[in-house]
């Protein structure tokens, strides 16, 4: 139902430190630049040493690519595969300059496989498919969809998702209020868990529903719509994997809520199409965060643990606590400038956007203050055609079992009121259903004892979007003291560049966010 044929740029170019041709000793390592390529059909890796002329040509179909370390991949060409076993008669190690660029040349390589892996596959309509090689199973490790699946499978979950009133509550609103954009439609639910939202659109007229759940919790959507017979004779329930089934009619709008902690994570975005999401951002000054991080990794400080001097492990537990992004509600005031916003748009953007998120940053600090990192959050607009409504997950808002996101830096930077803060927030998608996040935040400070041009404070962190660390059961106490900015999230936004533009466009035709009726191939 999905596009199924991945797209990259035309091309994308790397900085190589350093390439060695493992099966020509001859050639000595050099550094090297890379292209990936596309001409529409296939697509190429092209790696050019600084040393010699004639470039090293990769077909992606055939190559792999393996991690050696954080910066060291080997990349194996030019494949024989006899049926039982595939060799490689040539092979490069790659030494790239840093992590971030390593993990990016990663994301790039395997979107320009899977450009040539899913060309060609088409599946017959009209008839619910399931293949082995499905878009969501080329990108996702098993063993992740697995227990995701599982996790999602269990009432317990799904409950918890419909406790969240702000949630439910916003859904039903905007479903009821545009009515208009369900009457007589057929409707596909990507990811029904326990039905609702299907029973929500039945309510609102929809000719017919397709109720589309990959877990074990279709059984019980089943159930819980069979238990309400007058919505119930309009909804069908497929168990399977959106990426992977096929409609027996075309569908008119689309209804599902995919959306994860700082709106991207779960990566089930990527299995439908919406309206506008707005990821917001804001530095943070937060000492007694910073201080219980700090502090969680003292135990490896001990000296002698009955005997054992802990220390060698201590760094590494201090990156490891800060490399957890904070999920809780924090208060607000917190905040030491007004929020920016990335705008994401569902009707505009390939899926493949989403595999990496680039947001340059931009604030203008409000106080003097240590900034302890960057605070995140999203709205979504439901965009109907009667009524838009606003769901937000702002500090200050009601709770949702969203809360929101902190990325804390290591290193804190100082700033004065009104100093510029620049910097950038990178998310690369990993196939854990999940995003490594990089984070760097920077101030230049001027003034007496700075040098010429000013002295410029960098800080930068890498987090696992997956691995979070939950704080919702620490109460704070934030006393507001005089000098405090009391900044609301309704504070003017920076936008992004292409923000203007986006908000002109006009809402397509019956589409209703999280609803839309730009059903590919359905
Ligand atoms: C956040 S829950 C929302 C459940 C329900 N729609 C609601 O609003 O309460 C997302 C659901 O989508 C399902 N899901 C995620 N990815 C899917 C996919 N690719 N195909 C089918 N179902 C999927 C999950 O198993 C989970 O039940």
């Amino acid at each position: 139902m999905v596009d199924s044929v991945a797209q990259i740029k035309n091309h994308r170019d790397f900085t190589l430190a350093s390439v060695t041709e493992i099966s020509s000793p001859s050639f000595p390592s050099s550094p090297a630049t890379a292209r990936f390529s596309s001409d529409g059909s296939t697509a190429e890796l092209r790696i050019q040493h600084e040393s010699h002329q004639i470039p090293l040509h990769v077909d992606l179909q055939a190559a792999q690519l393996f991690k050696l370390g954080p910066v060291r991949s080997v990349c194996l060409l030019e494949g024989s595969d006899t049926g039982k076993q595939t060799s490689y008669s040539k092979g490069v190690a790659i030494q790239f300059r840093n992590e971030e660029e390593s993990d990016a040349f990663h994301c790039v390589f395997q979107k320009g496989k899977k450009k040539f892996n899913v060309q060609g596959g088409d599946l017959p309509n009209g008839t619910d498919v399931i293949t082995s090689t499905s878009k969501f199973d080329q990108k996702i490790e098993s063993s992740s969809a697995k227990m995701y699946f599982h996790y999602y499978g269990q009432l317990l979950h799904q409950q918890n998702m419909l406790q969240d009133y702000v949630r439910t509550g916003s859904y039903y609103a905007a479903v009821m209020e545009n009515r208009t954009d369900f009457v007589g439609r057929v409707v596909v639910d990507v990811g029904a868990g326990s039905g609702i939202l299907s029973l929500f659109a039945a309510q609102a007229g929809a000719k017919h529903v397709y109720a589309v759940e990959a877990s074990e919790m279709a059984g019980y959507a089943q159930k819980l719509i069979a238990g309400n017979p007058l919505l119930g004779q309009r909804i069908t329930v497929i168990k399977g994997k959106v990426e992977d089934v096929e409609l027996p009619e075309k569908a008119d709008i689309l209804i599902s809520e995919p959306m994860g902690t700082l709106l991207v994570n779960e990566r089930m975005l990527e299995s439908y199409v919406i309206a506008r999401d707005r990821i917001h951002m804001a530095p943070f000054s937060d000492e007694y965060l910073f201080v219980e991080m700090a502090n969680k990794s003292m135990f490896w400080q001990q000296q002698n643990y009955y005997g054992v001097d802990l220390t060698p492990l201590h760094g590494t537990a201090f990156q490891g606590y800060f490399s957890q992004p904070v999920v809780d509600a924090f208060d607000p005031r917190l905040l030491i400038a007004p929020s920016m916003f990335h705008v994401i748009d569902f009707t505009k953007i390939k899926e493949e956007e989403l595999y990496e998120i680039d947001i340059p940053l931009r604030f203008i600090s409000s106080v003097g203050t240590r900034v302890h990192g960057l605070a995140c959050w999203f709205d979504v607009l439901f965009n109907g055609s009667t009524v838009q409504r606003w769901l937000t997950t702002a500090p200050g808002s009601p709770t949702t079992h969203w809360y929101q996101l902190r990325c804390v830096l290591s290193q804190p930077i100082y700033v004065m009121a009104g100093q510029e803060i620049t910097g950038r927030l990178h998310l690369i998608a990993h196939n854990a259903q999940s995003y490594t996040i990089y984070l760097t935040l920077s101030a230049k400070s001027w003034g007496p004892g700075a040098e010429q041009g000013g002295i410029l404070q960098t800080s930068s962190c890498k987090l696992d979007l997956k691995e979070p660390y939950y704080r919702m059961s620490q109460p704070q106490a934030y006393p507001l003291t005089q000098d405090q900015p009391l900044l609301s999230t309704e504070d003017i936004h920076i936008q992004s560049d292409d923000l203007d533009e986006l908000m002109q466009q006009q809402p397509s035709p019956n589409s209703c966010a999280p609803i839309d009726s730009q059903m590919k191939n359905a």
